[in-house]
This record gives C-alpha cells, sequence and structure tokens, in this order.
C-alpha cells in the first residue's frame, strides 16, 4: 500500500465515508433532510442513467397504482400518484451500476447508523426504479410511513441532467410538518435523505418532462420487527374468522 503522507487509500477512502456520514447525521438531526450533490460523479451517474432508461425500454416499470379510500371503506379511484416503477434487487442483467449505488448507500448508511443511537440500521427495501412520465404527472401530498412499518429513512437518488424548475418535477417537503415547503431540484446525481416519517409529508409536483430516480428505504430494526409481528398477528386473526365464517355457514347447511 503506499502510503500519502502516512494515509493508505482504504484509510481515505473510510474517513471520506466517516464525513459525509457526520455531515449527513448532523443535518438530519438539524432539519429532518439533507443532500449530497456529485454523490458518484457525472461518469457513473449517467451510467446508472442509461440502466435506469434501459429498463424502461425494456417495458420493466409497472403502474405505481395507489388508491386511497375515502375514509368510508369504500375505495375511491382516485390517483394519487402517477409514477411507474421497478423493483431491482441489483442482481438483474443491465443494473451493474445500479447495484453499485446501492453498496456505496449501504455503506455510507451504515457509517450513519454508527452515529445514529435512536436507530438501529441493518436492512433496505429494494431499489424502487421510478419514472414519471411528464405531461403533469405528479405525486400528492403524503409521508411515505406514517403507521410505523419499519422504514426510518427514505433516500432518493436523482437521474435527470440539465433539470430546471420550468420542468415542474420538484420535490416539495414540509419537514417538521410544517407550511413552510422546501422546494428540491431533482438534479443529477443528487442524493437526498429524509427521515420517512411523519416528520416529512412531501409530494412531486407535476412534472412536464421525464424525470427518473431511485429510492432505497432503510428499516429501523425494532420498528421493523414490531410490525412484522404485528401482521403475522393481523394474518391469524383473519383465519380464525374466515374459519368462524365457513363454519357459521356450515352449520347453516345442515
Ligand atoms: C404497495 O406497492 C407500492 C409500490 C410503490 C410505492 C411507491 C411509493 C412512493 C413514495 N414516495 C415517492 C416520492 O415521494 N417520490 C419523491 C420524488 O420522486 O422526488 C414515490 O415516488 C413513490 C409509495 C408506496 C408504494 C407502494
Ligand atoms: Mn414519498
Amino acid at each position: 500500500e503506499t502510503k500519502l503522507n502516512g494515509y493508505t487509500q482504504i484509510d481515505l477512502l473510510q474517513n471520506r465515508f466517516y464525513e459525509r456520514a457526520k455531515y449527513v447525521v448532523d443535518t438530519l438531526r438539524k432539519q429532518g433532510y439533507c443532500y449530497l450533490d456529485d454523490f458518484h460523479g457525472e461518469v457513473t451517474a449517467l451510467s446508472i442513467l442509461s440502466e435506469v432508461k434501459n429498463l424502461h425500454q425494456r417495458e420493466k416499470f409497472t403502474d405505481g397504482e395507489l388508491v386511497s379510500s375515502n375514509g368510508n371503506g369504500s375505495m375511491l379511484n382516485k390517483k394519487i400518484r402517477d409514477d411507474k416503477i421497478a423493483w431491482i434487487d441489483g442482481k438483474e442483467e443491465n443494473c451493474q451500476t445500479i447495484s453499485h449505488h446501492m453498496t456505496t448507500v449501504n455503506t455510507l448508511i451504515r457509517y450513519c447508523n454508527g452515529l445514529i443511537d435512536e436507530y438501529d440500521i441493518e436492512h433496505r427495501t429494494k431499489a424502487m426504479v421510478a419514472c414519471y412520465p411528464g405531461q403533469g404527472t405528479c405525486y400528492k401530498r403524503h409521508v411515505d410511513n406514517p403507521n410505523k412499518d419499519g422504514r426510518c429513512i427514505t433516500t432518493l437518488y436523482y437521474l435527470n441532467p440539465g433539470w430546471t424548475e420550468e420542468k415542474g418535477g420538484m420535490l416539495k417537503l414540509y419537514p417538521g410538518g410544517s407550511e413552510e415547503a422546501v422546494k428540491i431540484l431533482p438534479r443529477l446525481d443528487r442524493l437526498l435523505l429524509f427521515w420517512s416519517d411523519r416528520r416529512n409529508p412531501h409530494e412531486v409536483e407535476p412534472s412536464h418532462d421525464v424525470r427518473y430516480a431511485i429510492t432505497l428505504w432503510y428499516f429501523d430494526k425494532n420498528e421493523r420487527a414490531r410490525f412484522r409481528k404485528k401482521q403475522e398477528e393481523d394474518e391469524r386473526k383473519k383465519a380464525i374468522l374466515s374459519q368462524q365464517e365457513n363454519g357459521s355457514k356450515d352449520g347453516k347447511k345442515d
């Protein structure tokens, strides 16, 4: 290992991750969100963009359909989001640089985890590659994790070279639920991070050009375990209820 004034290459790399993690955690603590520009560098960013465009051409995106109910049980078919999405685990063909992005963010989050004592972050979701196809497509105001499903940090990596506000598609964040919105430009090679819970309601303004992003959600171990346990209990209750219903129907038949 060539020593550069006493440091090896590895030391410098780890040091760089540590510095960025320190900045991210301090900023998340202060304002609930934080973004890093030139995260991978332009060459890698453009390579990720070409892999994402290739996914889009190969029709790997599905409608990110999410209906909202109007509270009295009937499902409104009101569209609250128009994005198209593809879930990627990074092993797919022609996704090598997307996979490199996932590994790099994992490393950053691992360093952040060492600095955040309120969460214990060990897992994340697959990568959600999202495309807003333009023509005014948007995503209404929402919270990513309103009901403790385990997700604690949302990371959004933007892939839109030369994006300007005239194209719309700004991410509007209401940090700390304040009415004072923060507008984030979804520019190429920008990594945005924010707490996934009710501290950060946000929306995607109508987009007038094709707009790509990759989302990774990171889980807090304990909140996720509690959520999974609750999910299993709900499944068991549902199974018992349907058995009782079938039982009572059989009873009526005799
Ligand atoms: C049950 O299956 C699914 C499948 C996909 C889902 C995608 C989202 C989602 C959440 N937030 C955003 C967002 O805030 N984007 C901000 C930006 O692009 O700047 C977004 O684009 C997409 C939420 C729930 C989902 C459930
Ligand atoms: Mn969201």
